[in-house]
């Protein structure tokens, strides 16, 4: 029977409404316990509380503990695969943080809830349930860090928040789930291989994530531009532009070698230099802007995070997008 590493680590999975007030909040027994014998016939679960926190309350360092945590499971041999349940506030952001730094084939899976555990239509062990055959399953090794939701498997990479409050919020824009849970039976419809690691042992760097807005100015990229600053994140306009009135601003930074990388605040498509007036793309290429292809800013946030930690140097950095 495999095993497989269960990593609670906090969320609305994990916490229970109060039915007077409707007030939600972590509950003091994690309510997914009881319901561990469900797998015994098909899993060895190991199962820890790892953190009791509510998803904005994860930063880089507890992400970085609970890869360091997967790493000794995974080279111990004391798990299979790992089902690590977390707030979906930030869930994309730890799934791709660990996706960008366990190098493993060993299935990795994190799932959450959009319901607390005691309300109508809860979602939280009908996901966990998911999580756990995903994670059982052969076809998902050596595919990287999956989220599993809703009845649907998405990469770490591109998956993301898009909802406030419905079940089926996780999505992929632009490239779609890679599988499905159908009933028990789980099913991937593409090929994919995980295809870049980086051993990291530290998260401390200042890298900030800015929106671009019609109108926007220098402002917030003066606010930024601090000797301490290690990068920037833009998420600019369309297919990558911005308004002129913040080039000044940014031209400063980049003078100061602070690697900016520039993603679009656009739900679909990937970044582009596409225009060449200006702050149109085409220019921000050529001051030395780094455009991604498809990654949100949280996401790049966490690749430029993991880059710098790394020790690849600023001057590097466009090399690894
Ligand atoms: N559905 C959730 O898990 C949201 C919650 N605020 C969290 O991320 O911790």
């Amino acid at each position: 029977m495999k095993k497989i590493l269960v990593l609670h680590t906090g969320g609305t999975i994990s916490m229970s409404e109060d039915q007077t007030t409707g007030k939600v909040s972590p509950s003091s027994e994690n309510p997914l316990h009881t319901h561990s014998h469900l797998f015994k016939e098909e899993a060895d679960l190991i199962v820890e509380d790892f953190f009791h926190l509510p998803s904005p309350h994860i930063t880089p360092k507890e992400m970085l503990q609970l890869k360091e945590r997967i790493e000794e499971a995974i080279l111990s041999h004391e798990a299979d695969g790992v089902v690590i349940t977390h707030g979906t506030d930030t869930l994309e952001e730890t799934a791709y943080f660990l996706d960008l730094t366990l190098e493993t084939t060993v299935p990795i899976v994190v799932t959450g809830a959009m319901r607390s555990s005691n309300e109508i239509g809860a979602d939280g062990l009908y996901n966990f349930q998911s999580a756990v055959w995903v994670a059982l399953s052969d076809e998902a090794i050596n595919k990287g860090v999956l989220v599993v939701m809703n009845d649907e498997i998405h990469t770490a990479r591109y998956v993301t928040k898009t909802h406030t409050t419905n079940v089926a919020t996780f999505r992929t824009p632009t490239f779609g789930p890679i599988g499905l849970i159908s009933k028990n039976e789980v099913r991937f419809f593409q090929q994919l291989t995980q295809d870049e690691t980086y051993s990291i042992h530290s998260v401390d760097k200042d890298i900030y994530l800015l929106k671009a807005y019609a109108g926007m100015d220098g402002t917030l990229f003066e606010a930024v531009d601090q000797p301490e600053t290690d990068g920037l994140v833009i998420e600019a306009l369309g297919a990558g532009n911005l308004p002129p009135a913040t080039l000044p601003a940014m031209q400063k930074i980049l003078d100061h070698q602070i690697p900016v990388v520039l993603v679009s605040r656009s739900f679909n498509g990937v970044a582009q230099d596409v225009y060449d007036y200006s702050g149109g793309g085409k220019r921000l290429k050529e001051a030395g802007i780094i455009f991604t292809h498809g990654l949100n800013g949280p996401k790049a946030r966490i690749k430029l995070l993991v880059l710098l930690s790394n020790g690849i140097p600023a001057s590097e950095i466009a090399d690894y997008f």
